[in-house]
């Protein structure tokens, strides 16, 4: 198996969505807390890309920003060429949370709402759409069940049909099984990935676990802690849902924790000519 290969910065064409020196901030008061400081990536067409680092690095900022929910203190983030301003239906995020899926609702109709709130087609059409998707993630026996009657998991594979259901540019994924115990995290990462191999979308995935990250993604950006600033920017593509036991896929796992835990922010800067090899 090829090592793990390094990736440079840079403002490539073809690139779907980019972030160029984004900083965010919260601000409240006279108080400002910075989340990322000068971050950049780029995700292209049938990545999954993971923000990897620890809590409290602005990772779930950053998808906010994708998502258009919060505006850059610094930089800019572009989707096909557009600078991000506002929420839209190409972008549709799953949350860790089960409380994501209105209670009153049927999983039918949970998954056909986006589509026909959207009006991104009629009625006939959102049906047939959220019928195909919750049959994808296995659930077409439960199309007449409320969101209370079901598991974690099944919870979020509805979420998972209502979002891909939107076919969005870009699925976004805060952390989205990290609410779940470990046998049914690891189904669902299994599920997740077959989903992608059976017909790929573009994902941009959160979260802090190493092992779920090299599962999970293509492509990984390890952010230092708070500020969130890129460390390094790895391929990760050779692993894969069988690479757990392995060890590359262990040798790997460390190198990661090393760079995000071995160093700190201060000694090892992250402009872009001193990104790490790894
Ligand atoms: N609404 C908010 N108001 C003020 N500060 C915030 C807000 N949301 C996040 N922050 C701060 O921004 C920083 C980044 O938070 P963020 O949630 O993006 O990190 P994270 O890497 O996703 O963390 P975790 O893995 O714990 O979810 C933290 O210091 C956090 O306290």
């Amino acid at each position: 198996m090829a090592p793990l290969q390094v990736v440079r910065p840079s403002s490539p064409p073809g690139a779907l969505l980019s972030a160029r020196g984004v900083t965010l901030e919260y601000r409240s008061g006279g108080n400002a807390v910075r989340a990322t400081q000068g971050v950049d990536f780029d995700v292209f067409a049938g990545d999954r890309f993971v923000l990897l680092g620890p809590s409290g690095c602005g990772k779930s900022s950053l998808l906010k920003a994708v998502g258009g929910f919060i505006e850059p203190a610094a930089g800019t983030i572009t989707l096909n060429g557009q600078a991000i301003t506002k929420p839209g239906p190409d972008r549709i995020c799953v949350f860790q949370e089960f409380d994501q899926l209105p209670p009153w609702k049927t999983v039918l109709e949970n998954v056909m709402f986006p589509l026909l709130a959207s009006k991104s087609c009629g009625r006939a059409e959102a049906r047939e759409r959220a019928r195909h998707w919750i049959a994808r993630v296995g659930l077409d026996r439960f199309e007449n069940a409320y969101p209370h009657t079901l598991s974690g998991g099944m919870k979020q594979r509805v979420a998972i049909a209502r979002a891909l259901a939107m076919q969005p540019a870009v699925l976004l994924m805060d952390e989205p099984f990290a609410a779940l115990d470990a046998l049914t995290r690891r189904t669902m990462q299994e599920e997740l990935t077959k989903l992608w191999e059976e017909s790929p979308f573009t994902l941009l995935f959160v979260t802090h676990s190493i092992e779920e990250a090299l599962v999970v993604g293509n492509r990984i950006l390890l952010l230092s802690p708070h500020p969130g600033r890129v460390r390094a920017e790895l391929n990760s593509h050779q692993f894969g849902l069988h690479s757990g036991g392995g060890a590359e896929f262990q040798q790997a796992a460390q190198r990661i924790h090393q760079l995000l835990f071995g160093q700190s922010p201060a000694a090892q800067p992250a402009h872009d000519d001193e990104r790490i090899a790894l």
